[in-house]
């Protein structure tokens, strides 16, 4: 099927001091974040003069892609929009239907399925054509990626790479340890189709770190959250890296090798929960640190992109590690099965 372009869809994020409130805003509205969380949310920002580094980071992956898709021969000019900050979807997509785009493909910037990670994406392509109306653009999401070899292949140098930079004596007694945001229990539960069993997210989670593991050689390693939201009342997937760090040094570790499996980019969470909390705690409990690189950057990256491309437009097989399914492919935003991750509301107080 022919496609007129790409459209990278990302969550977005501030880019200074004065966008912060109205960007938390934006993310949280309906959501029953409480307001101190919101507060202490803002203060990472603002550490980081209230720019995040998602904006540039989806930039060079975009600008990458663009280079990628040219050395393939496909014409397909890419274009950005955001869920929560500027260039927001809605104005991307208007902008797309002025330059005359009939059909899209849609990459959103996450592996995994789950409501925040896939069915929101698809949400927000709703939102954007049903802002513009009549002669809104097909738009068509690319699937979800978290066991390409591409993706795994990606993550498993990085680690490679996080190890090397451990002190040599303490490489034998290093932890490895995958994280990815942490979600509301019932969110996880509902991940999936309605009929199915749900846990879509975190066993996608969990089969990534297996392969990316496996790809290194590592036997063991954990699987655990972080960023947590939400009132300390709901439960949300656990236990919290942070947390986490104490049960890797009762266990002997001398270090830990922290991989965030469940992002594409160094945006702020990863910068401030891993890189700034999660390295402190390790210090504190006398554990070297070390953080991997995310796979956005890494050539492969835009290589997988490319592939998840030609799947649509030459109909090459979909390359996969894992018997899991790879779903969330969709059109118009439509659910890519009945049901499929429908968001748990939180309950108003
Ligand atoms: C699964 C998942 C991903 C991975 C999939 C994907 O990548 O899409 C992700 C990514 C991201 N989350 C991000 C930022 C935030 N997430 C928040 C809040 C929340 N995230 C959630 C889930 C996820 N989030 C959830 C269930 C909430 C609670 C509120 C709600 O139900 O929606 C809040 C509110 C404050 C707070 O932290 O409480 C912020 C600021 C940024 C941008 C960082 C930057 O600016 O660099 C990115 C890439
Ligand atoms: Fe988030």
């Amino acid at each position: 099927m022919s496609f007129d372009a790409l459209m990278v869809l990302s969550f977005g994020g501030p880019e200074g001091p004065d966008d912060v409130r109205p960007f938390l805003e934006n993310v949280t509205r309906g959501r029953g974040v409480p307001p101190e969380r919101l507060d202490e949310v803002a203060e990472h920002y603002l550490h980081f003069g209230g720019v995040s580094p998602l904006n540039r980071l989806n930039q060079d992956i975009i600008a990458a892609v663009e280079a990628e898709l040219k050395r393939w021969g496909i014409d397909m000019p890419v274009y950005f929009g955001n869920r929560n900050w500027h260039p927001l979807v809605e104005d991307t997509v208007a902008r797309m239907a002025a330059d005359g785009v009939h059909r899209a493909l849609v990459l959103a910037t996450s592996a995994y399925g789950g409501y925040s990670a896939c069915r929101q994406y698809d949400e927000d392509i709703v939102r954007a054509r049903t802002a513009f109306g009549d002669g809104a653009p097909d738009l068509v999401k690319l699937r979800q990626f978290f066991d390409h070899p591409l993706f795994v292949e990606a993550a498993a140098d990085a680690v490679r790479g996080a190890y090397d930079e451990l002190p040599p004596n303490t490489r034998d007694a290093a932890r490895l340890v995958f994280t990815a945001h942490s979600i509301p229990t019932a969110a996880d539960a509902a991940a999936g189709p309605a009929e199915g069993d749900g846990h879509r997210y975190s066993r996608q989670v969990a089969e990534a770190s297996r392969l990316v593991a496996e790809a290194v050689g590592v036997p063991e390693f954990d699987v655990v959250w972080q960023s947590r939201s939400g009132p300390p009342q709901v439960p949300w997937l656990e236990p919290d890296i942070v947390d986490h760090l104490e049960t890797v040094r009762a266990g002997g570790a001398r270090a830990v090798v922290v991989c965030p499996i469940g992002f594409v980019s160094d945006h702020l969470e990863v910068i401030w929960d891993l890189d700034t909390e999660a390295r402190q705690r390790a210090g504190e409990l006398g554990m070297a640190f070390t953080r991997t690189a995310t796979v956005g950057p890494d050539p492969r990256f835009a290589e997988l992109v490319v592939e998840l491309v030609r799947e649509h437009t030459e109909g090459l097989p979909a390359r996969k590690c894992s018997s899991l399914p790879a779903a969330g492919c969709t059109v118009n935003g439509e659910p890519c099965a009945t049901g499929c991750c429908a968001p748990v509301r939180p309950r108003s107080s």
